[in-house]
């Protein structure tokens, strides 16, 4: 079967309007491209045909070249620069008869680039029109790198293309991109009229690959895309598809348009079979496939309005969730226990929201406006008609036990009670109440108004209507959403406990902190487990690590070095002592006083030291303190813990800084190969111990040849 079309319907005003029809965002997939090439050729040889206007069918004119292709491959093998030079330069561009696009919706990435090849554009205010090809490791390949830079000037193209950053109708006008904007109503119409005007000399017949007026002059030129390339080394260092685009734009200034085009057409290829457009492509489809969810999202169920919240608990956390959800226009309760804690909540709340202000974000006006939607309250009497619960309170069991029991008691009986837990059981959270289906947890990551993340927890009891729930509220307040299943440190922490344990093992056994920690940012985290130690602070590290030693004693590695450090009152970042010493303004800086400690600790360890430790290359490092990550990744999939291998990568991705553009923890972990990681642990536990063991998950898949991506089988499931 065909993947959508296009449909030709010439009017008695000798206009051929051409509708992309591909839902749900009309992507130019191969089929469409052809399809739009016959019914060019036809409109072209029509005598009854003056003009052409281009659009998308349901308010959309086009959300690009059809992503899947390049997963998948396509069934027609096309030529190279068939559609780009071909096609839309010297078919479209090219020919006796103008085009405009009728622009709605969106034009994205190859439909901008259509619609870039037309003659004139119109488009609504609401409108969408950007290059975003480059988070999927690619560049423009339809004439972007050259058409854009001509109509809108080299600074904001290369903005646009660099920062894969859309812009609005308005915009879009201002710049010189689209030359009306008209209401949705009008849009059609006035294109039409357009298009006639330009076949009849009423105004200009534009080709925007031979524009030269928007473009600055060559030597200011070579300064900004100078200055581009550094930009982009520093901002995207591990990348290259940046630096081709910018290689692409200035081939097409220094050599003309045409021989833009062509370098463009020839990198294109290239960097479509690159790991990083791999990569990126998988984490474009992964993000979409989290919210849908087997036995939830598939059995016909609709998700309930939620209009109010209660959290309960206003710290760090309940502070930071009343936030997101107040921003998404919730009406939200926050309870504490006394008035004390409570302003100090609300006055976590302002300040997230004045930190919006000064970052230009969010105006005096609408500040006020959301900061109405909080109501503070010290007792339950205002729970009695809220739709979901959120608890937020420190991690004590007991605690919670009693909240529970006491929001059976207050809330509707169909109110949805979630835990923001991180790492406790929830049947043990619900234990003293009747309502285990509608217990579920929402756990979220620290700034909660930031981080894009939210692990939805769910137990055997926990009901598909309640999840479905959670799923809506996550999508309107703006986060991917991943539902696992309930145990320590349920997948995403759980996941990223071996992660701190290799690296101090590696320190315990010669390692120097700083080298490690600038092995795993070169590598493309954000900050390396030493530092990230000190962020979260070294009472939380300790007492998380007691728990999974007490879950997973087998594969727990018990370096003395974080409570050494403890007792002498270092504590992380908070103290501004901890692997780095801080400044005023929090920038770390090493310390030399922790060689210390990191001697007792070694010593306490047994004083072995490997030389072979010491020829570590950067590549080594990261294998050591990744691959134990992605052997427990394999244990959450095998206990079914999580349902997909891609949510994992998503919640690497999104709750830890794991690399984007390395495809998540498993799909890198895929890109080396099973076999590689499984033999590398297995070496690595003959040398170092059971930390390192590959599980059976791992081996099995290893020795079948199978991806550690390939489905699980739900059969198991235990969800
Ligand atoms: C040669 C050229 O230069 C190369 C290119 O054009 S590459 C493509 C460039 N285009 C893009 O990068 C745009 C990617 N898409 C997006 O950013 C967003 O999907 C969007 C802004 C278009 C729509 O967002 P939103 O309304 O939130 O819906 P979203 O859930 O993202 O997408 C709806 C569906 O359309 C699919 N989709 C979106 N863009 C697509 C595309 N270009 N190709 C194929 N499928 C696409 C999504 O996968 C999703 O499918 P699903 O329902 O099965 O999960």
């Amino acid at each position: 079967m065909g993947r959508g079309t296009t449909e030709m319907e010439v009017g008695g005003d000798g206009v051929a309007v051409i509708i992309i029809n591909n839902p749900p965002v009309n992507a130019l997939s191969v089929d469409v491209l052809f399809s739009l090439k016959e019914n060019y050729e036809q409109a072209i040889k029509r005598d009854d045909v003056k003009a052409i206007v281009l659009t998308g069918a349901k308010g959309r004119f086009s959300g690009g070249f059809d992503i899947n292709a390049f997963q998948k491959g396509t069934s027609k093998e096309v030529k190279p620069g068939f559609i780009s030079i071909d096609f839309l330069t010297d078919s479209v561009e090219g020919a006796n008869k103008p085009s405009v696009a009728a622009i709605d919706g969106l034009a994205l990435g190859g439909g901008l680039e259509v619609a870039m090849a037309c003659h004139g554009r119109i488009c609504t205010s609401t409108a969408q029109l950007g290059l975003p090809e480059l988070q999927l490791g690619i560049i423009p390949g339809m004439g972007g790198t050259q058409r854009l830079p001509r109509l809108v000037g080299l600074s904001k193209s290369l903005e646009m293309m660099l920062l894969s950053k859309p812009v609005k109708g308005e915009e879009a006008h201002s710049l010189g991109l689209v030359d009306a904007i008209v209401s949705p109503k009008e849009l059609v119409k006035v294109a039409r009229s357009w298009a006639l005007d330009i076949a009849e000399y009423r105004r200009p017949w534009v080709r925007s690959l031979y524009r030269t007026d928007k473009l600055e002059p060559l030597g200011e030129a070579k300064e900004i895309l100078k200055f581009a390339r550094l930009q982009a080394q520093k901002q995207s260092t591990n990348l290259e598809h940046p630096l081709v685009c910018i290689d692409c734009i200035e081939e097409g200034i220094v050599s003309g348009p045409r021989a833009g085009l062509w370098k463009e057409v020839d990198s294109s290829k290239m960097l479509q079979s690159s790991q990083t457009s791999k990569n990126l492509v998988h984490f474009f489809f992964a993000q979409r496939a989290t919210s849908k969810v087997s036995g939830v999202t598939d059995i016909g169920l609709v998700p309930r309005k939620v209009r109010k919240v209660a959290i309960v608990g206003g710290g760090l956390m309940g502070s930071g969730i009343a936030t997101a959800l107040i921003l998404s226009k919730y009406s939200v309760i926050l309870k504490e226990v006394s008035e004390k804690f409570l302003q100090a909540g609300i006055g976590r709340v302002r300040a997230n929201l004045q930190s919006r202000i000064k970052k230009g974000k969010m105006t005096e006006e609408s500040y006020e406006k959301t900061l109405s939607l909080l109501t503070g309250v010290l007792d339950y009497e205002q729970f009695r008609d809220v739709d979901l619960v959120i608890e937020a309170v420190i991690e004590n069991v007991s605690l919670k036990q009693q909240i529970f029991a006491d929001l059976e008691r207050y809330c509707p009986p169909a109110c949805i009670l979630a835990t923001n837990t991180s790492t406790i059981d929830l049947n043990l959270v619900g234990e003293k109440t009747t309502s285990q289906d509608r217990i579920v947890g929402a756990h979220f990551f620290s700034p909660a108004h930031i981080m894009p993340l939210l692990e939805i927890v769910r137990t055997q009891r926990t009901s598909a209507q309640v999840v479905l729930d959670l799923l809506d509220v996550a999508k309107k307040i703006h986060k991917t959403p991943i539902v696992v299943g309930n145990c320590t440190g349920f997948a995403v922490n759980r996941m990223f406990f071996p992660y701190t344990q290799a690296a101090l093992l590696l320190v315990d056994r010669g390692l120097d902190v700083y080298q490690i920690d600038r092995a795993i940012t070169r590598f493309g985290m954000p900050m390396g487990p030493f530092r990230l130690a000190d962020l979260v602070g070294f009472g939380v590290a300790v007492a998380t690590a007691l728990q999974y030693l007490q879950s997973f004693p087998e594969r727990c590695y018990k370096s003395m070095l974080i409570p050494l450090m403890l007792e002498d009152k270092r504590i992380g970042e908070a103290a501004r002592k901890g692997f780095y010493q801080y400044d005023d303004k929090r920038k770390a800086s090493p310390d030399p006083e922790i060689k210390k400690y990191v001697e007792q600790s070694r010593n306490m360890a047994g004083g072995i030291q490997d030389p072979k430790l010491m020829k570590l290359t950067d590549k080594d490092i990261v294998e050591m303190v990744f691959f134990p990550v992605v052997n427990e990744a394999c244990r959450v999939l095998d206990e079914r813990i999580a349902l997909k291998a891609s949510d994992l990568d998503i919640a690497s991705i999104m709750g830890m800084g794991f690399p984007h553009y390395r495809g998540g923890i498993m799909f890198w972990a895929d890109s080396l190969g099973a076999n590689y990681v499984s033999s590398r642990l297995e070496d690595w536990s003959k040398m170092y111990g059971e930390f390192f063991k590959p599980c059976a998950y791992l081996v099995e898949r290893a020795n079948k040849g199978e991806s550690l991506g390939a489905q699980v089988d739900l059969a198991k499931s235990r969800l």
